[in-house]
């Protein structure tokens, strides 16, 4: 028995297909069947401290779900800029959740992997008469780029900064008509149905120098936006980032910021355990303890690091000690994380 929202995706594509062959090109208004209010409750809810960029998600997803946007480039086109572990491929990872309900439905090109000039055959495929031009075959996944006619598909170009210019000047075809043809010939990308991000982690460490100088916060956002802006013009060329819709950059994870990112990771932890049929409360002491050893320059991701190293070896522990236990507490003892079983009534 289909699913009511397969029903509704069908008859959907139906009928823009329909649309198309009376030439009436394809239908636009509200064809997403994403609701713009849930996806943000759920990056809201998993990302912390990238309010602004959040807010410009937003933005972009009502362009994209009103259908106004070019017909003739992808739906979008975004730059995100920041440290490691801030939030960037979260949030694209938390964008396919919502919208396909697997948190890896996206196309993942690592830019890291084509440092060199030649390697702009790898993304393109080999041109023909060379081996593999007649199989097509690239790193791009055709069906994760197209979507759906009611689902966006969804592109990550991860650590732009490493990819050599041939290959970002290859993406400029993408950026401008939305099409990439592959280099055989026989074979064009479709990106029009396509959310593209970039990530890079240009002009970080610029920024992070200014995160310690000891002026007004605003002064040091401001400051700190242009050492990144003035980066980024120095590695890409301006016909490149002309063509971005939006070049978004995120914040550190430190400070204040580290709490609520440990509440984030714990309540992952929690819920992994409650489906074992086990309860884990965690003191204060012990968030705290974790909070006052983060690395900054890890951002989140020291957080997750610590709790992989820190706590849950105590909880396996625990477990293993006592399988038949239910509820446990996690306290520190001497700097180090120790698990007591909770009295039940
Ligand atoms: N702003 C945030 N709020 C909550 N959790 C975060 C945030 N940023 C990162 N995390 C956590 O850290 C992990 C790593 O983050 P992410 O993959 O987004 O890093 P990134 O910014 O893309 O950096 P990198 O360039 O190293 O890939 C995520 O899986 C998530 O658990």
């Amino acid at each position: 028995m289909p699913f009511v929202n397969e029903l509704i995706e069908h008859n959907r594509t139906q009928i823009a297909q329909a649309s198309d062959r009376a030439g009436q090109g394809p239908i636009s208004a509200s064809r997403f069947l994403f609701d713009v209010e849930a996806v943000m409750a759920l990056l809201r809810s998993r990302i912390i401290g990238q309010d602004a960029v959040l807010g410009e998600i937003e933005a972009m997803l009502r362009v994209v779900k009103a259908g106004i946007g070019d017909p003739e480039r992808p739906l979008t086109v975004n730059l995100f800029l920041g440290p490691t572990g801030v939030g960037k491929t979260e949030i694209v990872r938390l964008l396919a959740q919502a919208i396909h309900g697997k948190p890896d439905a996206f196309c993942r090109i690592d830019m890291n992997t084509l440092a060199q000039e030649h390697y702009a055959a790898a993304l393109t495929g080999a041109p023909p008469g060379y081996v593999g031009s007649k199989e097509g075959t690239t790193l791009f996944d055709a069906e994760a780029i197209a979507g759906s006619f009611s689902r966006p598909g969804i592109v990550l170009f991860d650590e732009l900064e490493k990819a050599s210019r041939e290959v970002v000047r290859s993406l400029l075809n993408v950026l401008d008509s939305g099409r990439l043809t592959l280099a055989a010939g026989n074979r064009t990308l479709d990106f029009r149905n396509a959310l593209v991000f970039m990530t890079s982690n240009i002009g970080a460490r610029q920024a992070a120098r200014w995160e310690r100088w000891p002026i007004p916060r605003t002064g040091r956002s401001a400051l700190r936006s242009r050492s990144v802006r003035q980066a980024l013009h120095r590695h890409f060329d301006s016909e490149f980032l002309n063509r971005l819709d939006r070049t978004l950059q995120f914040d550190s994870i430190q400070g204040d910021r580290l709490m609520p990112v440990l509440d984030v990771e714990l309540s992952k932890l929690t819920q992994r355990l409650l489906r074992q049929g086990v309860q884990l409360q965690v003191d204060s002491a012990v968030k705290q303890a974790i909070c006052r050893t983060h690395d900054p320059r890890f951002g989140a991701r020291d957080v997750a690091r610590q709790l992989r190293t820190r706590l849950e070896p105590a909880v396996a522990d625990a477990l293993l000690r006592d399988p038949e236990g239910r509820a446990w507490r996690a306290l520190l003892h001497d700097d180090a994380i120790r698990l007591e079983p909770v009295a039940r009534d």
